[in-house]
């Protein structure tokens, strides 16, 4: 018998306060409210490539992604995962192709906007300088309060509400260099919740983790409800969390859709080398059982399927 899984009934479902529909300076609306009304598909990559030193590293991906869902993105080491969060995020910019945010391109956001509207936990964040948990966090409303000097109070209550979520509150006068790998993802976590971004972008968050803390984590995102795109190497786990499925393979898009569509015993041996059991028990689930042969999986056929369900993954039940 299994319990819930840990830290997910502790968590504030309830949504952050609306920092992201204000500029934060003077409370008007901002232009993601007004694009929000506008219709348009939440965030489209389109055509996205980008090459380093002439070399492709990402290649024609084309992907309409879903608001309010968690998308998980998958494929072997190297295939180009960080860099297509990077370039949804806004940090690189495609070589060619567009990336829209409600219907505005990323890249020609003014940065301030963007910092506002999209937040990135990066693999190995790191700061180095003698900061507090409680000022790490509060990094995030940096975006909101203007150039130096801030004409923006700190908003302790929203600084509060996000260490609440992620329980990092019991931690806050900390200073940053004694915390663990674990701690210190949530307190980044935190800090992007503060941002109060509209798209969330987190690259490998479980790395460092232990299995518990994984699934305290995953769930923990979940529960956020929000839009969320999530760089994962564990198949099962982008099984259990993830609604949504972007799969490269060398830099381009293998498979995109429902997590229950795309993943698959062949899109596994074929994109992975690996011999996988895939099966929808209580949940999605995959098991490996082996190293495959590639070249002896029948080829991909193009796997993107468009967007049919709703269904959120069961995160409940035991480790396999
Ligand atoms: N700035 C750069 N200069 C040169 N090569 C780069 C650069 N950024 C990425 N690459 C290369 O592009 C490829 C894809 O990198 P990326 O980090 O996006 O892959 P990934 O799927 O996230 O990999 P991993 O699973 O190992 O983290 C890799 O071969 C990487 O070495």
């Amino acid at each position: 018998m299994t319990a819930d899984l840990p830290h997910t009934s502790g968590v504030h479902n309830s949504p952050i306060p609306p920092l992201r529909h204000t500029n934060g300076v003077s409370g008007m609306p901002s232009a993601a409210v007004a694009s929000a009304r506008s219709g348009e598909p939440f965030l489209t990559a389109e055509r996205l490539s980008w090459a380093a030193g002439g070399t492709p590293v990402l290649d024609d991906v084309t992907c309409t992604l879903r608001p309010d869902v968690v998308t998980g993105v998958v494929g072997p080491n190297g295939s180009g995962k960080t860099t297509l969060l990077h370039l949804l995020g806004g940090l690189r910019r495609p070589a060619y192709g567009t990336v829209r945010l409600r219907g505005e391109d990323v890249h020609r956001m003014p940065s301030r906007e963007r910092a506002q509207r999209v937040a990135l936990v990066e693999q190995h964040p790191s700061t180095t300088l003698d900061l507090t948990v409680r000022d790490v966090v509060a990094l995030g409303l940096v975006p909101h309060r203007g150039r130096w000097p801030f004409g923006v109070p700190v908003d302790d209550a929203r600084l509060d509400d996000a260490m609440r979520r992620v329980e990092m509150d019991a931690l806050e006068d900390r200073s940053w260099a004694t915390l663990s790998g674990g701690e210190r993802q949530r307190a980044h976590l935190a800090r992007a919740l503060v941002q109060g971004p509209e798209l969330l972008l987190l690259d490998e968050p479980t790395n460092h983790l232990d299995v518990r803390h994984q699934l305290s984590f995953l769930s923990t995102i979940v529960a956020l409800g929000m839009s969320t795109v999530v760089v994962l190497h564990d198949l099962d786990l982008a099984a259990a969390f993830c609604d949504d499925l972007v799969v490269l393979d060398g830099g381009r898009l293998a498979a995109h859709g429902p997590a229950e569509d795309v993943l698959t015993s062949d899109l596994v041996a074929q994109v992975f080398g690996v011999a996988a059991r895939v099966e929808h028990t209580d949940r999605l689930r995959v098991t490996w059982q082996g190293l495959a042969d590639r070249d002896a999986t029948p080829r991909l056929e193009d796997r993107s399927t468009a967007r049919t369900s709703s269904a959120s993954p069961t995160v409940s039940g035991s480790v396999s």
